[in-house]
């Protein structure tokens, strides 16, 4: 993915300064700022689901279209709405996506993210049985299902549980050391520590910054 001169926001307003940024097979991007600084609005731009304010970005070499198949095929996101169908179990929603996107050793990777996201005991509830933290999971155990080169998570610490995140960001490094990449939006310094390989703050004056700078920046709540 890269962008540059990325101005994002609604309506034809920008909502942050542009942003310049490259992320590579292998990296982990944590994008940080405060609230209303303009992350998710980004993520969602560099996905394709909103129109850039002005400026480019290419994902896979080309104008992100969420729409299209290679997308699909290799870009995976999880932006934080979780929903789901409400007559399918834990183990059959991670089943059926599976079965979406061609994994072929489907029965293996769905017993395999129900035991790395503890929802063995859940396999067989259906959503509205599930506490809060439990769906988050499903959400990521959903997204994590899918094959992929980019990893696009929005917040996904949400609701998260302290081992949780520490297996969550385990997870990533595993990503990055396996060759694909992550552009992550955070506001837990730990998981951008353990995870991420560079940081964009995002708001007033947007600019990648080392991971060091970019939890400083968190700190200072910049
Ligand atoms: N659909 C929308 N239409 C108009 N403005 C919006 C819309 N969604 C968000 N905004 C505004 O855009 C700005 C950036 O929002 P965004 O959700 O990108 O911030 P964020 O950095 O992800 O915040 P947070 O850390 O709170 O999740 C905010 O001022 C917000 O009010």
């Amino acid at each position: 993915m890269s962008a540059r001169g990325l101005s994002v926001g609604y309506g034809g307003v920008a909502v942050c300064a542009p942003a310049s940024l490259t992320l590579r097979p292998g990296q982990v991007l944590a994008l940080v700022g405060v609230n209303g600084a303009g992350k998710s609005t980004l993520v969602r731009t560099c996905c394709g689901l909103l129109p850039p304010v002005e400026g480019e970005v290419r994902l896979l070499g080309r104008i992100p279209d969420p729409r299209s198949a290679a997308q699909r095929a290799a870009v995976a996101w999880d932006l934080g709405e979780d929903s789901f169908f409400p007559s399918l179990t834990v183990a059959e929603h991670l089943g059926l996506v599976c079965y979406g996107h061609g994994v072929l050793d489907a029965d293996t990777v769905v017993d395999s993210l129900l035991t790395d996201l503890d929802l063995i005991g859940q396999a067989d509830s259906l959503p509205d049985r599930l506490s809060s933290g439990q769906r988050r999971r499903l959400a990521l155990a959903s997204v994590l299902a899918r094959p992929r080169r980019l990893l696009v998570l929005d917040e996904p610490e949400q609701r998260l549980d302290h081992v949780m995140r520490r297996l969550l960001a385990q997870r990533l490094v595993q990503e990055a050391q396996e060759g694909r990449a992550v552009l992550l939006a955070s506001h837990d310094p730990a998981l951008v520590a353990a995870a991420a390989t560079q940081v964009l703050l995002v708001g007033a004056h947007t600019c990648v910054l080392s991971v060091e700078e970019g939890l400083s920046a968190m700190k200072e709540g910049l």
